[in-house]
């Protein structure tokens, strides 16, 4: 069986979090996960959480001035880039999340950007291993993110390598993934062991997974048979109201 996540950073993002948690319970969706809930209430979160019984996956640090998609690995930024982890985990904590995605940022060719990174890493898994939740690094893809300091499951991979900690894992994001390559299943089992969460939304435009050129009815299910049992992230802009685009989903509970 499927188990599907909705992400309301695009899934019902019109809403307040508590809301759309609520969607997405009405929807059929297991588990949430977001992408900046700062602005919103933690309590009123944790209690749409506790009332719809779902977890919430993951959350994502600042991003940081518009354009920067996050703070981690550009040089002279530590003290914000530590600001943003502790915030994530101080927040994560408080409404029960699973993972922090720890963003990099579009350093571009800056010298010892890999290094700053790897150093604000080891800072999110200390406080990761404190809450007993995970950190998770998301290669983007180089089209919609250019500059970001990685951005595929490969390079991604070796910097989970470099930090050898247990806390840290890869988001495997199969939009940005397909982009960046292809052939999907054969790297994803490359690197099962390292995947901290898989998300998922159509190819090229981001949109509901019923159309473009990846056929998620099919996928998912072999992502799952190589031995994936977590939630699949349902990452996408709704070509319209979210409810209207929700089809799909009896089509892959049926798999
Ligand atoms: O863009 C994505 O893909 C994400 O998962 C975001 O959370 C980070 O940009
Ligand atoms: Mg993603």
């Amino acid at each position: 069986m499927i188990r599907l996540s909705a992400n309301l950073g695009f899934l019902w993002a019109d809403r307040p979090l508590p809301d759309a948690i609520h969607a997405a319970k009405a929807a059929g969706f297991e588990a949430v996960e977001c992408h900046w809930p700062y602005g919103e209430d933690a309590a009123a979160v944790a209690r749409a959480l506790r009332d719809t019984g779902l977890p919430m996956l993951g959350l994502n640090t600042a991003k940081g001035r518009p354009g920067e998609f996050g703070l981690s690995a550009l040089p002279g930024r530590k003290s914000e880039a530590r600001d943003a982890i502790e915030q994530a985990f101080d927040y994560g904590a408080a409404i029960g999340a699973g993972a922090v995605h720890v963003m990099a940022g579009v350093p571009g060719k800056a010298p010892g950007a890999m290094a700053i990174f790897h150093d604000n890493l080891i800072a999110a898994c200390d406080l990761a291993a404190r809450h007993a939740m995970t950190v998770l690094i998301e290669p983007l893809n180089a089209r919609d993110v250019p500059g970001y300091l990685h951005v595929t499951v490969e390079a991604a991979a070796a910097i989970v390598r470099a930090v050898a900690r247990p806390e840290l894992k890869i988001m495997f994001d199969c939009y940005h993934q397909q982009i960046m390559g292809g052939d999907l299943l054969r790297r994803f089992e490359a690197h099962l062991g390292a995947i901290g969460h898989v998300q998922f939304a159509s190819v090229p435009w981001r949109r509901e997974p019923d159309e473009g050129e990846v056929a998620y009815d099919r996928l998912l299910p072999l992502l799952r048979e190589a031995g994936w049992t977590g939630f699949f992230g349902a990452e996408y802009k709704p070509r319209g109201e979210t409810d209207l685009g929700l089809g799909w989903i009896e089509d892959f509970r049926r798999r």
